[in-house]
């Protein structure tokens, strides 16, 4: 079984509420409230400028040049294309450059980049690789998995889903679980699964917490 289908299993449940979420029910059948896509949106897009500075700490904990380009890959990726991909879905639903960036950080942003952060300072390549997967993962099974129920014609959030569900996104989740077991080959051990394993059901906590507070957020207004 590979690292990543194990770490799965093992967080059964925390896996659940972050990939079955309400959120992403709503983004499936299109009953999600807009307030709530928006809130995301803006919360997603100062998460993902504090993911590529996970990719940046990736580059500095690689200890081969292979893994130093493909996390530097990622890290050009997101500054340069998914964040203007971003403010360009953004400007779609009415929010503007100035929107994202007189956002705050909510809570539920601070705690998972910054636990990400975390767990890669002061762990090895191999921890910030777990604790960045329910991210990378996770969202190729969420498109994946909508797109394979099938989605309305009306659905606004079709874009998304198929963003997430298309063969070029589906390659980089597929290469993530790749380099996630060729990392553990090399650094796995029985007493470090079980801080692993830790990593990766916070990640995907956190993940879940990430949808509810846009919820929340949309319930308050
Ligand atoms: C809360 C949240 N979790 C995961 C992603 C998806 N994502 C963010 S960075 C990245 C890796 C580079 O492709 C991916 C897949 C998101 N946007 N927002």
């Amino acid at each position: 079984m590979s690292l990543f289908e194990r770490l799965k299993a093992d967080a059964a449940r925390e896996w659940a509420s972050y990939v079955d979420h309400a959120f992403v029910r709503g983004l499936g059948d299109g009953s999600l409230p807009q307030a709530a896509f928006r809130s995301y949106l803006v919360q997603d897009y100062l998460f993902l400028i504090q993911f590529a500075r996970a990719y940046g700490l990736a580059v500095y904990k690689a200890d081969r040049l292979s893994d130093m380009r493909a996390a530097a890959a990622t890290l050009h990726a997101i500054l340069d294309v998914e964040m203007d991909l971003h403010v360009r879905v953004c400007a779609g639903w009415g929010l503007e450059a100035a929107d994202l960036e007189a956002a705050e950080e909510g809570d539920a942003c601070v705690a998972y980049t910054r636990f990400v952060l975390d767990a890669g300072l002061r762990g090895d390549l191999l921890d910030l690789t777990v604790a960045l997967s329910p991210c990378v993962i996770g969202y190729a099974e969420i498109g994946g998995g909508l797109a394979a129920q099938g989605v309305a014609p009306n659905n606004p959030y079709r874009p998304w889903i198929e963003e997430y569900a298309g063969a070029a996104y589906q390659d980089v989740a597929a290469s993530a679980r790749v380099t996630l077991d060729r990392l553990g080959a090399d650094r796995l051990t029985p007493q470090r699964y079980r801080e692993l394993k830790r990593l990766f059901v916070t990640a995907s906590r956190l993940e879940a917490a990430f949808w509810q507070a846009a919820l929340d957020d949309a319930a308050a207004d």
